[in-house]
């Protein structure tokens, strides 16, 4: 097996290869203080060690469920936000075909989403579409007290239970919550749902190799055991032992922080290879809720090419000069189409003819790397042989140690996410809420 690996060549410039360098020190005392957990957010370092900590038994109790629901469900639903879903959703979108709805022949039940969004008309859609089908629901929520995914259960349990009773809809109801505290664990207990525990040392961005992650992704087919394996290929690469230069994720921190002291506020993770979407989804709250504090941290954007070349590219090559580039960049398409030849020739296409589709791909991710740098955007390649479980796992933990790393360098607890009650405490307040009856009164006066 090949690794995904990086390249700052080319984010060379604004910063130096030597002061990347230098920070290397800093990086070890970072990897250091993750390691024995010395440092702020200290009770959530579960994510660091949980790809090599995942037993046999775990696995397969996971696959089992996964396999119940399988053979019960045509469709089943995600129910859950943020980091209850990002990471489901961009293994799913990434390794399934893209056109999965339209399969005639499926061989895996259609995963569905919900909870990640208030939209009443999405909801209605979705009520909609599961009438007179049989489906499941796997309802994830690390607080169990998330007022999204909690709405869109109540709704789906209902609607499961009037479609084949109580009693079967408990065995197509699967909850993964926190091991004793939040109502969706009351809830679990009460009904006897099977449950999955979210260890309370993970944050809800750095679970996708918990049960929150790997149930629906199994459900879809997919195997969470090379998932794992990539994830625990990529924990050993990025060990304390591991020196500076051959440390990918230290590398990668270390460039960003230099990056982003030079004036480089915004960071565009990029892709070439549009199933990569939701990764980008997936990236952003990690990186965005780990460093977004304190008046300080990159702004994490994402683009899909060359599709937005043609949207966003005028901003990326002129626009402000605040921005650097991360791409992923896949080595190896999974299929092989050539581009065929026209007799005719109206549309002048003839010289790409026989080449295949990707090569035209890669000359527009040269150009368009070449293009940036020259724009003045500093650009970091991480390169994957290709897109499969294994290498998506060791893309995730190498983002989510580098994200450990640079949160620490920055200078902030990279583990908490304390901006996020504003709007939950504003909305109550405006929903009338049991308990926020001062904030209901001040919000109002306000309006
Ligand atoms: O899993 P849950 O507790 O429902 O949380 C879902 C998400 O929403 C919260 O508000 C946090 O900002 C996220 O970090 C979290 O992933």
């Amino acid at each position: 097996m090949k690794n995904i690996s990086i390249n700052i060549d080319k984010a060379l410039g604004v910063v130096t290869k030597e002061q990347v360098y230098a920070q290397e020190a800093k990086a070890n005392e970072c990897i250091a203080t993750l390691h024995n957990g010395n440092g702020a957010g200290n009770d959530f370092l579960g994510w660091l060690h949980l790809p090599s900590s995942i037993t046999d038994a775990e696995l397969t109790d996971i696959e089992n469920t996964a396999n119940v629901l399988r053979s019960k469900c045509e469709v089943v639903v995600a129910i859950g936000i943020g980091g209850s879903y990002l990471g489901t959703k961009a293994v799913v979108e990434a390794l399934n075909n893209s056109f999965d709805w339209l399969q005639s022949d499926r061989k895996n039940p259609v995963v569905l989403y919900a909870g990640q969004n208030i939209g009443e008309d999405y909801l209605y859609e979705l009520c909609e579409i599961l009438k007179g089908k049989q489906f499941g629901l796997i309802n994830i929520s690390k607080s169990g007290t998330t007022t999204e995914p909690a709405l869109a259960f109540r709704m789906l349990k209902k609607q499961l239970e009037d479609a084949v009773g109580k009693e079967e809809a408990k065995h197509r109801i699967v909850a993964i919550t926190d091991a004793k505290r939040g109502a969706l664990r009351t809830l679990a207990d009460q009904e006897g749902y099977k449950t999955f525990i979210i260890p309370d040392n993970v944050g809800g961005r750095f679970s996708v190799l918990t049960p929150v992650g790997l149930l629906p992704i199994a459900v879809a087919g997919i195997s969470i055991r090379d998932l794992v394996a990539g994830a625990v290929s990529m924990e050993k690469a990025t060990g304390i032992e591991i020196p500076f230069n051959e440390n990918l994720s230290a590398i990668y921190a270390a460039t960003r922080n230099e990056l982003y002291k030079s004036g480089k506020k915004i960071e565009i993770l990029a892709n070439f290879h549009p199933k990569l979407h939701y990764i980008g989804e997936w990236w952003k709250q990690l990186y965005g809720e780990s460093e977004g504090k304190d008046g300080k941290g990159i702004f994490p954007a994402s683009v899909d090419l060359t599709t937005d070349l043609h949207s966003m590219g005028q901003w990326i090559q002129e626009g402000e000069r605040i921005i650097f580039e991360t791409v992923i960049s896949v080595e190896t398409p999974s299929h092989k189409v050539e581009v065929p030849t026209d007799e005719a020739n109206l549309d002048g296409l003839n010289f790409l003819a026989g080449k295949r589709v990707d090569e035209v791909n890669k000359m527009a991710e040269l150009g368009t790397q070449l293009a940036h740098v020259d724009g003045g955007v500093p650009n970091i390649k991480i390169t994957m042989p290709e897109v499969n479980a294994y290498y998506i796992g060791q893309l995730f933990y190498f983002f989510e140690k580098a994200c450990g790393i640079s949160g620490y360098m920055l200078g902030v607890n990279p583990f908490d996410q304390p901006g996020v009650e504003a709007y939950k405490k504003n909305m109550f307040a405006l929903l009338n809420k049991p308990g926020y009856e001062k904030e209901s009164e001040a919000i109002r006066a306000r309006l």
